[in-house]
Order: C-alpha cells, then sequence, then structure tokens
C-alpha cells in the first residue's frame, strides 16, 4: 500500500515544479509514483464546470463559496476508486491540492479560520460523506505572498491556457488563503503538514527525508 502525500499551497507557490522534481528523484530511485492535480481539468465534468465558473462562464456560480466546493469535491469523489486502486499499485501517490485546497480557499472566501464552521463542513462532506482516502501527508509550500502571485502572472504570460482566474487575481483572497493554510498545518488537519519554504529552490533529498519518503 502506498503513501498518499498531498503538496499543498498558494496559485504560483510552484507546486506543480515540485511535485515534478519529487517525482524524478524518487522515480530515479526505483520508486514507483502515481501523480495527480485537482481540479481534474479536461478529465472530469465538475472540475471543467470549476474551470468556467473561475473563468466567469457560469453566471452567480461562482458566488457561492459552498456551491463551488461541492463541485471541486465531487471531482475528487469521482477520483476516489482510481486514487484507492493507484495506492495499491504505488509506492506514492503525490496529489497538486486534494480537500485541503477547498477547506483554505473557502474558509478565506468566507473570511474564517481553520476552527470555523467551513473547514469542518469540508472535512464532513469529502471525508465522511463522499468517502475520499484521507492523505497521510501534507507539504505546505510556503512562500510570500507577492512572490506567488508574481511568479503566477509569469507563468499566465509565457504558457498557453494559463490566463489568472477569479481566485488568482484576487491579492487578499491569496493573503487571507495563505494565513489559514499557515492554521491548517499548525492543526495538523485531516493528517501530518510539513512546511516546505518555497521561495528559493527546495532542497528534494532533504525533503524526501523529512517526509521519511
Ligand atoms: N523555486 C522557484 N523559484 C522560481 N520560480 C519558480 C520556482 N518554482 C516554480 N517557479 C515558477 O513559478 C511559476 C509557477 O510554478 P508552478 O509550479 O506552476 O506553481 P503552482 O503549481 O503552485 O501554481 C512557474 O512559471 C514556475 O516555473
Ligand atoms: C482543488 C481545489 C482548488 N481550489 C482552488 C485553488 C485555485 O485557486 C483554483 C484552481 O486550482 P489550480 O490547481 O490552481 O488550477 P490551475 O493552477 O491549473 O489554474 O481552485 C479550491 O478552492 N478547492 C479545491 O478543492
Amino acid at each position: 500500500m502506498g503513501r498518499l502525500v498531498v503538496i499543498e499551497g498558494l496559485d504560483g507557490a510552484g507546486k506543480r515544479t515540485l511535485a515534478d522534481a519529487l517525482t524524478a528523484a524518487l522515480t530515479e530511485r526505483g520508486r514507483r509514483v502515481a501523480r495527480r492535480a485537482f481540479p481534474r481539468y479536461g478529465e472530469n465534468v465538475h472540475a471543467d464546470l470549476v474551470r468556467d465558473a473561475l473563468h466567469g462562464r457560469l453566471g452567480d456560480v461562482i458566488d457561492s463559496v459552498h456551491g463551488m466546493a461541492v463541485l471541486y469535491a465531487l471531482d475528487r469523489r469521482d477520483a476516489a476508486a482510481q486514487l484507492r486502486a493507484d495506492l495499491l499499485a504505488n509506492d506514492l501517490v503525490l496529489l497538486d491540492r486534494y480537500v485541503a485546497s477547498n477547506a483554505a480557499y473557502g474558509a478565506a472566501r468566507l473570511r474564517q479560520g481553520a476552527d470555523g464552521e467551513f473547514v469542518a463542513w469540508v472535512r464532513q462532506l469529502e471525508v465522511e460523506r463522499f468517502g475520499v482516502p484521507v492523505p497521510d501527508a501534507h507539504l505546505l509550500l510556503r512562500v510570500p505572498v507577492d512572490v506567488a502571485a508574481q511568479r503566477a502572472e509569469h507563468r499566465a504570460n509565457n504558457e498557453a491556457d494559463r490566463e489568472r482566474d477569479h481566485y488568482e487575481v484576487d491579492a487578499d483572497l491569496q493573503a487571507r488563503c495563505a494565513a489559514v493554510y499557515d492554521e491548517l498545518a499548525a492543526a495538523g488537519w485531516l493528517a501530518p503538514w510539513h512546511v516546505v519554504d518555497g521561495s528559493a529552490g527546495v532542497d528534494v533529498a532533504d525533503l524526501l527525508r523529512r517526509v521519511g519518503l
């Protein structure tokens, strides 16, 4: 049975880049790694509806924090069986965002903390009701909010189809989200959290040691 490890952090923090580096290092060591990113744009209808909403193509759906969270959660519910199969066939299943993204962004939108009603509701919906696999560990890739914003903007200018969405352009939301992430990590929400400084390059070998991979 493999371990389910989730990378979390702000938009532009460098999650995908870190996932690439961890996958390369572990594969080189002969470990079997499965990777997935949520939302599963282009693969799942709920994820595609999320993308439409984030780019202003779904009317006032974007205005409902709980409604958006249900769409993200349904994408994961549809992925649950595949994740369980991936865990059986691999040493590590590495996820770029998971349930904690729903908790952090929703709470931030509602101006709640990690101990608020929304974070408890997300756990109830996704873990208790939908039965998605619970992670073994989170990696919080922590960067200053302005650095994440610069990286997201740079990426939007240099990659096709990566124009910044409704959440990414909202600097206040990103700042509140960073605070909720810190609280989730401090509380060990859902699983242990390892805080990774992403402001410079990440020492991948050191991180793998810390996480015991
Ligand atoms: N450690 C780093 N230092 C500088 N730039 C980085 C670093 N990590 C990622 N980037 C760049 O920042 C942008 C966002 O990175 P990405 O991995 O796509 O972030 P995320 O998946 O968290 O949104 C990309 O253009 C990427 O090349
Ligand atoms: C997976 C997930 C993401 N989000 C938010 C975080 C991001 O701001 C946004 C889009 O996800 P993201 O992974 O950043 O997509 P991309 O970088 O490809 O545009 O959705 C949630 O609010 N809940 C979730 O469950």
